[in-house]
């Protein structure tokens, strides 16, 4: 969970800081595509990475395809203004 944390607040200063070579700031800023569209594709593609993975039952595929896919839900909360405790508490709310 500390590691989550850690990686958020990496990808909320590359969205903020925008340094040279960063993929963060590359995906979260505008060019010839809208930030939010290609946050979202790639959402879509790592989605649909995992899904093979997942039918192939590839483990080591299926943890690498499902951290591409957290990472890039992360990239959208913190692009969204969402922070990772909103998130949680989202979870403690369910908790039954
Ligand atoms: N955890 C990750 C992480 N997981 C996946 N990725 C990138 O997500 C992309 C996954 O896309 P694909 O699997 O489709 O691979 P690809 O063909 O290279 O895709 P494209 O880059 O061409 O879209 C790759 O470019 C990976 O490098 C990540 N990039 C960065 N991080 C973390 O984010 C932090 C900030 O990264 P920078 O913004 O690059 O400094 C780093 O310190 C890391 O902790």
């Amino acid at each position: 969970m500390n590691m989550l944390y850690e990686v958020f607040n990496i990808i909320k200063e590359r969205i903020k800081e925008k340094p040279e070579g960063s993929y963060v700031a590359k995906l979260t800023t505008d060019d010839e595509k809208k930030a939010i569209n290609k946050i979202c594709e790639k959402i879509g593609e790592e989605a649909a990475e995992l899904i093979l993975a997942a039918k192939d039952n590839i483990k080591e595929e299926i943890i690498k395809e499902s951290a591409d896919l957290i990472f890039h839900v992360m990239v959208l909360l913190a692009y969204s203004g969402v922070d990772l405790d909103e998130l949680i508490k989202e979870f403690e709310r369910r908790r039954k």
